[in-house]
């Protein structure tokens, strides 16, 4: 059970008190709030979401955008400069030329964040509104439906079968309200609520509580109506479910982590490079801001950006392909998922299935067993699902409208025990115009068997002899056998009593069977097959017959003959089971824990699974996987609880939205690898420089500018291709991944940017100022040349180091011939390039401390990018031949 927090006081003070009392407290009535109240209401109370607030408006993304730390180090920077150069020198263009440089750089990379913080909220918007829970409330006195997150304290909520629970309420009025509260307690069983006022003396536990609906409990059957009484993290869900909860598994604690490492090598180094470059340079103003674009630089300040684009992006365009995905590590857990399991309906089969007999004992078509069959669907208030629909589909059977009408105004219903995934049968109690009462339970055929004692044939009611029980199998064997999906009916007559319990539900009458037809979808097999392809193995996981599993089975051509069902299961110890999953595709008569066994066990086998159903009793299912997958028809509560929503329910749609997944989590991984990298070879040269060069290597603004040529390539990256390779199998992501990743090729740079170092300082400098190098200079104006020469000269070879590696790194393959980036990369890598290889000659190099350099220096530089990248690639082709991945 988990760890609860203390019931909120309302819910203790109102269980205990009548609904008038509640009523005149909150100042509502059964009409619910006045429209006037609402906002009051939210004032006092709160919101009914974890997440909600500032961080939705235009202002704050605006404020994000520009008010980060890159931006603040700029301002300093343009500060500083502005005041030392006031300070010493009295060209008052050059100030202002330097600030207005700056500034323009402010703009641009804060308008690039803007506009990408408003594209992903625009993409998120779009999605919400697919996933979006919606309840019944009254307000006003009118029935209107309102995102669960716009409710508040006060409001009248009505809940029905299939429901998930949106807030902590008190509840007022019930009819056979039956609820799961499992999210919450982590019991399974099923309990009943009513709206009956407890006293003080009843000692129980608060989830025991039957006048008590709380946020996240699932409606198994019934209908309830109630007050909001706790919302948001007020609520006991809320109080557990922290709003970042899920941030600390999988993928997003790999990209903290690995945040986490640079920020601490950060911590380390950039007081060192300052310590170091004060001590040697002793300009100690020029220092810190050295040292502190150092850090801007280093900071992989866009990481949490591209992931929420590449997120975005990659949602949307799942969405277009029918597939929603609710968070980063559903996106993660997609594309490395390696084994499916799924239930039958609807994946296998068509979602609809067809009643094709209905008939007695022994086979002949009998319109009795149809008519209960009708009243106990019509009247059962659980979820309504594929079976109940078919049957209730008969009232559209020509010239049958106004008889089935008739019928359900016969009857009506007194009393019911739902349907129960464990028991596979549902039980209602009629009541006739005489008062004459009925119990009608429909059901799996074993289930409903075992408590009959009694047979009617032919309108005599006889004890089941032992070859009563031969011929009853025959009939049933036969149907499945054909694939025929077949449920038994019984009744019981129960005189006047109006109230069902457990121990009514025995000797019954059995009736009759219907049988429905549940096809195979054609195109079943196919899908199979491409998931195949895509190395995702599937699994069966029904709550059916084994005879129609294994039928069905047949005919698409998924081998069976290793099918465990439900019993089988129960034989088997854990360990046991573990190995059985690995060779068994299909399982039948399952419970919906035994489904959970089965997940649970392939996990333990270190798979990666995906739950695909839509049923209440998939629901523990889809949350035990770690990709639950629920469809766009499903119960509500499955749809909320589940990562993935497809909007059809389609293999081949989950096979495009496993393609899509995968490329965007390689997108993203992507970025994350190749940053790390280059960011670690960068820290290890800046360090080698700062110690052993007597000025320093770069100017902060230079490096700041570097920076903004590579975000503004990193925020392109999620457009980029992804290699066919790479989404042609599952991928895992690991912090070990990257952590070797950026050890291995991190320090590849470090080897040219030393090359650099020396050409500049002993050949190319010297050349242009006489010969000297810069400790036997004693000109300041020579000096101030050499360091400019040997920036400009350093700032080009990081430049096109540093976009260049990206082309590397994104592929396994040849860059550019083999693999072709996205035009976007493409084109900011060309302009990128092209521009800031242009600054170096146009009139704004003496702001940024740049200066022209002669031809023949660009003959150096490439031979030193194209010996890096080939360099890289050969050791690329080592990594992969060691690791088999690259990304
Ligand atoms: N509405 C219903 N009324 C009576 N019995 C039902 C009803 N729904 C299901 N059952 C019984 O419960 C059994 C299991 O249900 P069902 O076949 O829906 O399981 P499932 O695991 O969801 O199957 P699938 O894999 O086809 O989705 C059925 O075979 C049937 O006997
Ligand atoms: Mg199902």
């Amino acid at each position: 059970m988990k760890n609860l927090s203390p019931l909120n006081e309302r819910m203790k003070k109102y269980a205990h008190s009548n609904t008038d009392i509640l009523y005149d407290d909150l100042g509502t009535t059964r009409h619910g709030l006045r429209l006037e109240q609402i906002e009051a209401m939210r004032k006092k109370y709160g919101d009914n979401s974890a997440t909600a607030g500032k961080s939705d408006t235009v202002w704050f993304r605006l404020r994000r955008a520009f008010i980060n730390p890159f931006t603040i180090i700029l301002f300093v920077l343009a500060m500083v400069s502005f005041a030392t150069e006031m300070w010493q020198a009295n060209d008052f263009n050059r100030n202002t030329t330097s600030v207005v440089i700056i500034s323009v750089m402010i703009l641009v990379s804060g308008s690039v964040r803007f506009l990408l913080e408003i594209r992903s909220k625009h993409a998120y918007d779009q999605l919400d509104r697919l996933i979006h829970t919606h309840v019944n409330v009254k307000r006003n006195g009118v029935l209107i439906k309102i995102p669960a997150e716009d409710l508040v304290v006060g409001d009248y909520v009505y809940l029905f079968a299939g429901d998930r629970t949106p807030a902590d309420m008190r509840l007022t009025n019930t009819a056979d309200l039956f609820v799961s509260q499992s999210a919450i307690t982590g019991e399974s069983g099923i309990l009943e609520k009513s709206s009956r006022q407890h006293h003080y003396t009843e000692q129980m536990a608060f989830s025991q509580y039957e006048n008590l609906v709380f946020m996240g409990t699932t409606v198994i059957s019934g209908k309830g109506e109630g007050i909001v009484l706790a919302v948001g993290k007020d609520t006991l869900y809320g109080n557990f479910v922290q709003p970042n909860d899920h941030a600390s598994t999988g993928f997003e604690k790999g990209a903290n982590s690995i945040a986490w490492v640079l920020f601490r090598f950060m911590a380390v180094l950039v007081p060192i490079v300052f310590i170091i470059s004060g001590l040697t340079k002793g300009n100690w103003v020029e220092s810190f801001l050295f040292a502190l674009s150092v850090a801007v630089g280093l900071t992989p300040e866009m990481l949490p950006m591209v992931i929420t684009t590449c997120l975005a992006k990659g949602s949307m365009s799942m969405s277009k392909k029918q597939t929603i995905i609710k968070d980063i590590n559903a996106m993660q857990g997609f594309g490395s998922m390696d084994v499916l399991c799924m239930d039958k309906t609807g994946t296998l089969t068509n979602v609809n299935i067809v009643l094709e007999y209905y008939m007695d004992i022994i086979g002949n078509e009998n319109d009795e067993v149809l008519r209960w069959a009708y009243l106990n669907s019509l009247y059962h208030s659980g979820v309504k699902n594929p079976i109940d629909n078919s049957i209730l589909e008969c009232r559209n059977m020509p010239q049958k409208r106004d008889y089935y009408e008739d019928l359900a105004g016969q009857y009506s219903k007194a009393d019911e025990i739902p349907f129960d995934y464990s028991r596979k049968f549902v039980s209602t109690l009629l009541a006739d115009v005489n008062g004459e009462h009925q119990l009608i339970m429909k059901g799996d055929v074993e289930a409903v068997f075992s408590r009959c004692t009694f047979v009617e044939y032919q309108g005599t009611i006889q004890p089941i002899s032992d070859n009563g029980r031969g011929s009853v199998a025959a009939v049933v064997d036969e149907m499945l056998e054909d694939g025929m999906k077949v449920i038994a009916l019984a009744r019981k007559n129960m005189g006047s009593q109006n109230t069902v319990s457990l121990t009514d539900e025995a000797d019954m009458i059995l009736m009759g069977y219907l049988a429905f037809f549940d096809a195979p979808k054609k195109s079943a097999a196919q899908s199979i097959a491409k998931l195949k392809n895509l190395q995702v193995k599937t699994k069966i996981l029904t709550g059916d017959h084994q005879q129609i599993a294994l039928s069905i089975c047949s005919r698409i051509g998924i081998a069976s003959e290793n099918m465990l069902t439900g019993a089988d299961l129960d034989q088997l110890s854990d360990l046991e089971l573990q190995l059985s999953v690995e060779k068994t595709d299909v399982f039948a008569e399952l419970t919906p824990s035994q489904k959970v066994r089965i997940v649970t066990a392939l996990r333990d086998n270190g798979h990666t699974v995906g739950f695909l159903g839509d049923g209440m009793n998939d629901i523990p299912a889809i949350c035990e996987a770690d990709v639950g997958i629920s469809v766009d028809t499903a119960v509500d509560a499955a749809k909320d609880l589940a990562d993935v929503i497809l909007l059809q329910k389609d293999l081949n749609v989950l096979e495009e939205g496993i393609l899509e997944g995968r490329k965007t989590f390689a997108n993203m991984s992507k970025y994350i690898k190749i940053t790390a990298s280059s960011n670690f070879g960068n820290i290890l040269a800046i360090v080698c420089a700062s110690a052993f060069l007597p000025f320093l290597p770069m100017a902060a603004i230079q490096i700041l500018l570097l920076n903004l040529l590579y975000d503004i390539l990193c925020i392109v990256l999620p457009w980029d291709h992804v290699d066919k390779e790479v989404f042609s199998s599952p991928r895992e992501w690991s912090g070990k991944a990257l952590g070797r990743f950026m050890r291995f090729f991190g320090p590849i740079s470090l080897i040219f940017d030393v090359i650099t170092f020396l050409f500049l300082y002993f050949v190319l400098c010297p050349s242009l100022t006489g010969g000297l190098v810069y400790t036997q200079l004693t000109d300041p104006d020579m000096q101030s040349r050499y360091i400019a020469l040997f920036q400009t000269g350093w700032f080009l070879e990081s430049m096109w180091t540093q976009v260049l590696i990206i082309h590397m790194l994104r592929t396994k393959k040849i860059p550019f011939l083999q693999s072709k980036p996205s035009t976007p990369v493409m084109l900011i890598t060309i302009i990128g390039i092209l521009v800031f290889t242009g600054l170096t000659v146009t009139p704004m190099v003496n702001v940024l401390g740049l200066t022209p350099l002669p031809i023949w220096y660009f003959g150096f530089l490439l031979i030193i990018v194209a010996s890096y990248m080939l360099l890289t690639t050969a050791l690329k082709r080592i990594y992969i031949a060691k690791y088999g991945e690259l990304i």
